[in-house]
């Protein structure tokens, strides 16, 4: 990767002037979102919102992916479509997450969406959320957590008590190629919806902030919609990811492929099984038909890597704790076992010496 200085000077003096800008309230015409998180759905919407119209900053632990976001911009290519967008790094800024709190003094934003990993939320939301001045706070909407699984929304809840908080289900698919270009590989909806309803500093106006922001999404070419069920919608995911993430990242295969035999299916079908079981000793709602459901999304994403076998496949730790462990501890909470989803998690915790 070359960075030119004049790259690095152009980043520079985009952020002073942005600083100023939003200092003598000049860009107040745009939507301000930041994501924290440069992974493959943090540059995916990043980038689409951005060359949508929208500020957006990106948020990255390494110093390499913000220099090159920051001089030769985000590239973002789909199937269906062989244009690549180019979003020029004059309309998208990425920084570094130690400046989040620093830069936010001057400069907040209106919504912030957590796109990092199950394992990291924990460390954002102490160290730098809780942390946040309640003042800065009094302009931002909201903050839209992404990730797959349970646990995390209750942890922030309680960490961030004067904050609204969000869920987002999504099923975007999409792979990053390198630090600035993704590819988007599975069109999905995306279905936003409140978790903590609560009376707070944060910006008032809620309904009208989360229309604009699922009318944003939509001018950036995703289907999205928002609900007043999303914890239906968190449940509903959460048996879809248990049961078919953990099996593709033991097969290491496909999503479709899971459907290639009756052994696989079986497999399959003794997860969703155990599942339903668990939600009904819980009380939690789930579709009729969700084992159909479960069957078409392998088939509509059928050439696609789940994000557990990407995870197995880059040696990096996987959420196998949060989905299938969710649904353990459930089980355990009501006295039933729920062996099939237990032996997921101890046979994907094998694989690597990095799994905790
Ligand atoms: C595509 C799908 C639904 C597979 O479980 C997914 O969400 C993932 O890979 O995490």
């Amino acid at each position: 990767m070359t960075l030119s200085v004049r790259g690095i000077l152009h980043f520079f003096a985009n952020v002073i002037i942005d600083e100023m800008r939003t200092d003598h309230g000049m860009e107040m015409d745009k939507l301000r979102i930041d994501i924290i998180g440069g992974g493959s759905l943090g540059l995916l919407y990043g980038g689409k919102l951005a060359f949508a119209g929208n500020k957006v900053r990106i948020w990255c632990r390494s110093t390499e992916q913000v220099l090159s976001l920051s001089t030769e911009g985000l590239h973002v290519t789909s199937k269906e479509n062989s244009k690549t967008s180019e979003v020029s790094p004059s309309i998208i800024e990425a920084d570094i997450l130690d400046n989040f709190t620093k830069r936010w003094e001057y400069n907040p934003a209106e919504w912030i969406f957590l796109m990092t990993k199950q394992k990291d939320v924990a460390e954002i939301g102490s160290q730098l959320l809780a942390k946040m001045d309640d003042n800065v706070l009094k302009g931002t909407k909201g903050l839209v957590c992404f990730q797959n699984g349970t646990g995390h929304i209750q942890l922030l809840d309680s960490l961030l008590p004067k904050w609204h908080i969000y869920s987002a289900i999504t099923t975007e698919g999409a792979k990053r190629l390198s630090y600035n270009e993704v590819f988007h590989a599975g069109r999905g909806v995306t279905t936003i919806g409140e978790i903590t309803h609560r009376e707070s500093q944060m910006g008032n106006n809620s309904r009208k902030s989360e229309n604009c922001l699922v009318h944003e999404f939509e001018k950036a070419g995703f289907v999205s919609d928002l609900s007043n069920e999303i914890v239906n919608h968190i449940y509903r995911k959460l048996l879809i990811n248990a049961c078919i993430n953990p099996l593709t990242a033991l097969w290491r295969i496909p999503n479709g492929e899971l459907m290639a035999t009756q052994a696989r299916v079986d497999m399959m079908r003794n997860l969703f099984l155990e599942g339903t079981k668990v939600y009904d000793a819980c009380g939690i709602y789930w579709d009729h038909n969700l084992w159909d459901q479960i069957v078409s999304i392998c088939l509509s994403t059928s050439a696609n890597t789940s994000s557990m076998l990407k995870d197995v496949l880059e040696g990096i730790p996987t959420e196998v704790n949060w989905i299938n462990g969710s649904i353990v501890t459930m089980a355990e909470e009501k006295g039933i076992v729920a062996n099939y989803h237990k032996s997921m998690i101890e046979l994907i915790k094998g694989i690597s010496t990095k799994e905790e």
